[in-house]
């Protein structure tokens, strides 16, 4: 029988096609990204991250069952020590500063993410709330295991492409997948609906967070709008 999150992965597999295939994630792969892209990603992911974290701890709270809760809150745990490990280190060898730091504005995209991971926690059920955030474990966790063998020669991107081919992620992930296929089988068919909708526009948004390294998305410059 297939599972819940096989079902999950088979009909939004063009998305996930999508994914691999776009210029931001071959670009790490084969080295070719510019690093200023990297520089972009690096921090409008360290917001993303903060945020991905609040939502792991919001769902922590809707748990019925304490052995979920604290492993939400150790995920949430997992993903500060990831935003710290690698975050950090690759804004100190990209050289960004703390006035830049200061400045950062999230994207229209960074911040429409986080927005709808929220509108989850604060609407759905723990499984919606997981269906939610899934994506952004399980295609992280399928590039890295698909550029795993990528050589390129900067070491930032071969430090990116360790951390998420690695054992420690690979855990991470699948115990996210049985816990999803767990709550989908006690879920009503309307409530296992609205995790493929989550799910759904989160794999979407990963494909838009390529995007927006890959443009260095920006807010519509309302300085150049002639005020009459
Ligand atoms: C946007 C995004 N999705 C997933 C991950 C995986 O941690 C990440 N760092 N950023
Ligand atoms: C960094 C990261 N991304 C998805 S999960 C995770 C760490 C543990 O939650």
């Amino acid at each position: 029988m297939t599972s819940f999150t096989e079902k999950l992965r088979k009909v939004t597999d063009s998305i996930w096609e999508a994914n691999f295939n776009h210029p931001f994630v071959r670009g790490i792969g084969d080295g070719t990204l510019p690093l200023e892209n990297f520089r972009y990603y690096v921090m409008q992911d360290a917001y993303y991250l903060s945020h991905f974290a609040k939502v792991q701890a919001l769902a922590g709270g809707k748990a019925d069952d304490l052995h979920v809760t604290a492993r939400m809150a150790f995920h949430a745990q997992g993903t500060y020590e990831a935003e710290l490990s690698l975050h950090e280190k690759f804004s100190t060898l990209l050289g960004i500063t703390e006035e830049e730091k200061r400045a950062f504005e999230p994207s229209p995209t960074a911040y429409a993410y986080t927005s709808h991971m929220y509108r989850s926690a604060i609407n759905g059920s723990l499984g919606e709330i997981i269906a939610c955030i899934l994506p952004c474990y399980w295609i992280y966790y399928e590039i890295g295991e698909r550029l795993k063998e990528c050589k390129p020669e900067e070491p930032i991107y071969q430090e990116w492409i360790a951390a998420y081919g690695g054992e420690w992620f690979k855990e991470l992930v699948f115990e996210q997948l049985e816990r999803l296929d767990q709550l989908a089988l006690e879920a009503s068919e309307k409530e296992r609906q609205k995790m493929i909708r989550h799910f759904t526009i989160s794999c979407k948004y990963e494909l838009s967070f390529w995007e927006m390294a890959y443009t260095m998305e920006q807010w519509p410059d309302t300085e150049a709008v002639e005020v009459q």
